[in-house]
């Protein structure tokens, strides 16, 4: 019996660890509301909307569960999000065959994180069990985690690691999985393959960088780190080996007096891929990651069918140049992974014996000092008073 759905050599290596667990202790359908954030068009913080009233989710697939939410939390993509970004791409993933013609996706509730309880499994469940301490970050086009229960794919989640609070938690998955999917499943690095390996990371402070810092820290690499000033205590901190600030002076000038790198992650963007590509070594697999990508734009600008052929045209020509060059050159995208989640939760409950500190930064990301996030974050706690 696969416990993730159709998850893969995971899943079956979990089958049968624990009992099938369809029963509930509480049925959330004992409520047929529950609270929640939503927002019933796009724009900035004032169409956020409290209510009481929204429709409690239910289990469509075997594989689903759902959680009682303990604590969630805000990343950019939330804030992007509730100003219309990337809503043609998810309406598709919503809704392919068009079918719910008079649908719309509103009310939508935001927020990828989320720590909490499991409620509720599906039938094909067999992992996990109501009861269960869990952490997940929901996909793009599910409904989102500012509210008082979510539906996940059982492959989705992952039991919350046991040395953080669910607040602390909440902080980490979706952040983590970008990371995650970055520098391991789209740049190749893992423990084994890290050490010795000079590694630069640009946008070092931010929900991204911190945990990238870490995590590449971790499997043995040299890390050099790029933020402002503010924050190179902490990245220090984490594990930093070099840190640079991009507020003083030329950054390109200031990389360029360091040696060559082996991996770049860009959480930055822009201008910076004009000149980040030459600080790699040449021809010795070195590879660039940047999660800054133009692919949901295109599509909100151009259509789903164009805005994919723009996107695929970008991103070959750009690969098929720098591969000219002797370097790699790859886009990276947050994918939801429970088994990702299980290798993550295994390093954070083992930092707390070793250097790592993973719980030192979570509440950095939740909008302590960036203007935007914390806005809406006061939004949302001031209306729950
Ligand atoms: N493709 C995908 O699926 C995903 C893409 N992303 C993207 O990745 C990026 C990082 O996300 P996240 O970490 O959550 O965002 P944050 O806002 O938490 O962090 C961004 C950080 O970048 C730093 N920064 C800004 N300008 C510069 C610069 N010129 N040079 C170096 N650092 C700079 C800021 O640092 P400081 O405070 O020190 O000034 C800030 O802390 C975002 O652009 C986001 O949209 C994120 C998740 C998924």
């Amino acid at each position: 019996m696969l416990s993730r759905g159709a998850a893969g050599w995971r899943a079956l290596r979990w089958a049968g660890r624990r009992p099938r667990a369809r029963g509930l202790h509480a049925s959330p359908r004992a409520w047929s509301a529950m609270p929640s954030w939503v927002i019933d068009r796009y724009g900035s913080n004032e169409v956020l909307r409290f209510t009481r009233d929204m429709v409690f989710p239910i289990i469509h697939f075997p594989n689903e569960v759902i959680i009682r939410v303990h604590a969630a939390s805000l990343n950019p993509i939330d804030l992007s999000m509730r100003s219309g970004y990337g809503a043609t791409a998810l309406n598709m993933k919503r809704d392919p065959l068009k079918l719910k013609t008079e649908e719309t996706e509103f009310p939508l509730t935001l927020g990828r994180d989320v720590s909490g309880v499991v409620m509720e499994c599906g039938l094909s469940v067999s992992y996990f069990k109501p009861g269960d301490e869990v952490w997940a970050a929901i996909p793009l086009w599910k409904q989102g985690t500012l509210s008082e229960f979510v539906v996940a794919s059982g492959n989705e989640v992952s039991f919350k690691p046991k040395c953080l609070s669910h607040i602390e938690a909440a902080a980490l998955p979706y952040v983590g999985l970008t990371a995650w999917s970055a520098l391991n499943q789209v740049g190749g690095l893992n423990k084994s393959n890290c050490s010795g390996k000079r590694v630069l990371i640009l946008g070092a402070s931010g929900g991204v960088g911190t945990f990238a810092v870490q995590l590449v820290k971790a499997w043995g690499a040299h890390v050099t780190a790029v933020c402002s000033h503010d924050a190179s205590t902490l990245v220090k901190k984490l594990g930093a080996d070099d840190v640079i600030d991009y507020k003083s002076g030329n950054l390109e000038e200031q990389l360029k007096t360091l040696p060559l790198f082996d991996f770049i992650l860009d959480n930055v963007g822009g201008s910076t891929e004009k000149w980040a590509l030459d600080l790699l070594k040449k021809w010795s697999g070195a590879t660039y990651v940047t999660l800054v990508t133009p692919f949901l734009i295109n599509m909100d600008k151009l259509g789903v069918a164009d805005g994919m052929l723009q996107t695929g045209v970008t991103v070959g020509s750009k690969t098929l140049k720098h591969l000219l060059k002797g370097v790699h050159y790859r886009w990276a995208f947050f994918m939801p992974s429970g088994p990702s989640l299980d290798e993550i939760a295994e390093l954070v409950d083992s930092g707390k014996k070793s250097s790592l500190k993973w719980t030192d930064h979570p509440f950095r990301r939740v909008g302590v000092w960036k203007k935007d996030r914390r806005e809406l974050l006061e939004e949302l706690y001031y209306n729950f008073l």
